[in-house]
């Protein structure tokens, strides 16, 4: 097999409260190298871990890992609505496997994907159905979160099993680096979002638009004395990207999930989507990791980076 890595962030305020000119044509520019990359590479199957943000995944049952036989779009943030590829026997057989390996993991025949997957899928694909894929979704948002070291444990068994096909397969890893939008927290909730986040499925139209609309405004302050959210973190997130580009992953086991929380922002936790992915592929024998692009941006809520990599 060959196997290619790509680990992006994402944003939901892309074309909704830019950064200037200049800085949207550099992120522009780095996309569509990454996606010239991956159509040259001709991927026959993607392997997409992912977090929700509260549209597919609510605490009525919330699962740290869910591999999907069939997912489909909700469509926020201005991605496309509608089903993507899924390569749904694979999906079951990788399930199987994952199982045998001895890390649980739940399983869905129909689950809604949001921005933070399909985003970075349109983005390096051009749509959700170019190639057939695997969405795996990794709780990043919705505490209590399981140990790093348990992800690297799930994404090396995914590496494992990617191992035995006899195909080019792209992972992707998207979310991530420092930040933290204004996502509810379930603790202390008044009711009515703590409802929505137990039980939140399917928004009205006007629903999903104030949930938007909080969420632009909260980028319209972000970085400045005037947010309440922690601010963006670019140390925190150049220290993260030199750890995977120098093949350190044991040292992530012991990452301490409140002190990024505090130090970097709640959200931060969409790493471990990459952690997922650099897992799997350290699976397969030492590789070679580079930075693409590095820059962090208020305006999108977003340390925002880009890493490639691929086996040595
Ligand atoms: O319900 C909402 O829309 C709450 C806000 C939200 O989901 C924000 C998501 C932000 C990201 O995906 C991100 O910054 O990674
Ligand atoms: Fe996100």
């Amino acid at each position: 097999m060959q196997i290619q890595l790509k680990c992006l962030s994402h944003t939901p305020l892309r074309g909704l409260n830019d950064p200037g000119a200049d800085i949207v044509q550099e992120v522009d520019a780095v996309l569509a190298q990454a996606r010239a990359e991956v159509e040259a590479f001709d991927p026959e199957l993607i392997v997409v871990f992912a977090p929700d943000h509260y549209n597919g995944l609510f605490y009525d049952l919330m699962p740290q890992f869910v591999i999907a036989t069939a997912a489909d779009s909700v469509g926020d943030y201005q991605t496309q609505v509608g089903p993507l590829s899924v390569a749904s026997d694979l999906a079951l057989e990788m399930t199987r496997f994952v199982l045998n390996s001895d890390v649980d993991v739940a399983l869905s025949h129909r689950l809604q994907v949001d921005h933070g997957c399909t985003q970075t899928l349109e983005e390096l694909t051009g749509s959700l159905t170019r190639y057939p894929v695997i969405p795996i979704i990794i709780n990043s948002v919705a505490p209590p979160f399981g140990p790093y070291r348990r992800v690297r444990k799930f994404g090396e068994a995914v590496g494992r099993f990617l191992a035995t096909l006899n195909k080019r397969v792209l992972v992707l890893g998207t979310g991530g680096l420092s930040h933290e939008p204004p996502v509810p927290l379930i603790a202390n909730a008044p009711d009515e979002i703590a409802n929505f986040l137990i039980a939140g499925r399917n928004p009205t139209p006007e629903a999903r638009a104030a949930r938007q609309a909080r969420t632009i405004a909260a980028g319209k302050i972000y970085g400045t004395s005037d947010s309440p959210q922690t601010p963006l973190n670019a140390e925190w997130d150049l220290a993260f990207i030199d750890t995977l580009v120098q093949g350190q992953l044991d040292s992530i086991d012991d990452f301490n999930i409140e002190e990024i929380s505090r130090v970097a922002g709640r959200s931060t936790h969409e790493i471990r989507t990459w952690v997922a992915a650099f897992s799997a592929l350290a699976a397969l024998g030492p590789y070679e990791a580079h930075k693409d692009y590095y820059r962090p941006i208020n305006e999108w809520i977003a340390g925002y980076g880009l890493v490639s990599a691929q086996p040595r």
